[in-house]
């Protein structure tokens, strides 16, 4: 596997506050790799150390093959969505790209612009003025300039955030097709059911280090938090009947709550639901439905110290 990011034990100071403390990552190449974190935990900091948008403290990090000393090499295969404050808002939207993509020694024909507006979803917008373009919007143009000059890293810092859902949605399976095309995508999202959906590898950034890293799958797996299951039977399984069960199978199951016939149980791992449900059988129980609730990046953030 090719890698495309390399950081080493990068930390980062403003003043006397240190907000990267020691960041160790490999992205490889073609990878959607999910950046997450807490508000105010260092996300942009980070994106903007390995950008060159702003000088590191310490460390060092490689983006295809060229050093941080070289960090304008590396520029050119970097395509950074920027900040919405920083748009040119006197021109108009295609106008705008168009400019843009010159600089990015962008090949695409007019006609491609046209087409790349339309991808992020802003048809019936090329020809309006940035300045009358809503958050959204301006989002949007800022998540397409990220693509001009067919960048092998693209690089999104809160693509989303403010975009209503179909919109959302369009983001996420633009991201999707770029990856198709062999790019590698970091991005950053504070929507951890989309992070979820997109990434191959997620990171989560606290304290100023990567403190879980993996498959979203393995995070989920790892995190120890309950698997919630749900279970209707007949009679309704009440709380004596679960810490009945509970010493019976010497094994932890948590009552949470029964709603009618259904009962919301909690359970350590995947055997004790396979236990459950014989024991509840052998005993006598109707059981007719057993629900489990995935787990969620949601549960594995609150968990992360
Ligand atoms: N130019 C700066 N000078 C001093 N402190 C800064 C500067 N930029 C950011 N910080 C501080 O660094 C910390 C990390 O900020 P950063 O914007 O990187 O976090 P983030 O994870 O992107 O947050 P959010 O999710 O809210 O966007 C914050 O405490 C912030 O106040």
């Amino acid at each position: 596997m090719t890698e495309i990011i390399k950081i080493n034990q990068l930390t980062k100071r403003y003043g006397t506050t240190e907000v990267l403390k020691g960041i160790n990552l490999t992205i490889h190449q073609g990878e959607v790799f999910g950046f997450v974190g807490h508000n105010g935990a260092g996300k942009s900091t980070f994106i903007h150390t390995i950008t060159g948008i702003i000088h590191k403290s310490s460390g060092i990090f490689k983006i295809k093959d060229a050093p941080d000393e070289q960090i304008d090499k590396s520029k050119k295969v970097m395509g950074v969505m920027p900040d919405v404050s920083n748009l040119y808002e006197h021109m108009r939207g295609i106008h705008f790209l168009r400019y843009m993509g010159k600089l990015s020694g962008d090949r695409r024909s007019k006609r491609d612009y046209t087409i790349l507006m339309k991808e992020v979803g802003l048809e019936g917008a090329e020809k309006k003025k940035i300045k009358t373009y809503s958050f959204g919007m301006k989002k949007k143009i800022c998540i397409a300039q990220a693509l001009l000059g067919n960048p092998d890293l693209i690089i999104l810092d809160e693509p989303t955030s403010g975009l209503d859902p179909e919109s959302a949605i369009k983001i996420r399976n633009l991201v999707m097709r770029q990856q198709k095309l062999g790019k590698t995508i970091l991005l950053t999202s504070h929507n951890l059911d989309e992070i979820d959906k997109v990434s191959d590898r997620v990171g989560i950034l606290s304290d100023g280090v990567i403190k879980k890293l993996g498959t979203p799958r393995q995070l989920k797996e790892e995190t120890g938090v309950g698997i919630s299951i749900s279970v209707r039977t007949k009679p309704t399984l009440r709380k004596d009947d679960i810490q009945m069960l509970s010493k019976k199978l010497d094994m932890d199951v948590t009552f949470v709550e029964s709603k009618k016939e259904y009962t919301l149980l909690q359970v350590a791992s995947d055997e004790d639901i396979s236990l459950l449900s014989k024991e509840l059988i052998e005993s006598g129980v109707q059981l007719y439905e057993l629900k489990v609730e995935e787990r969620s990046l949601e549960d594995v953030f609150m968990n992360t110290k």
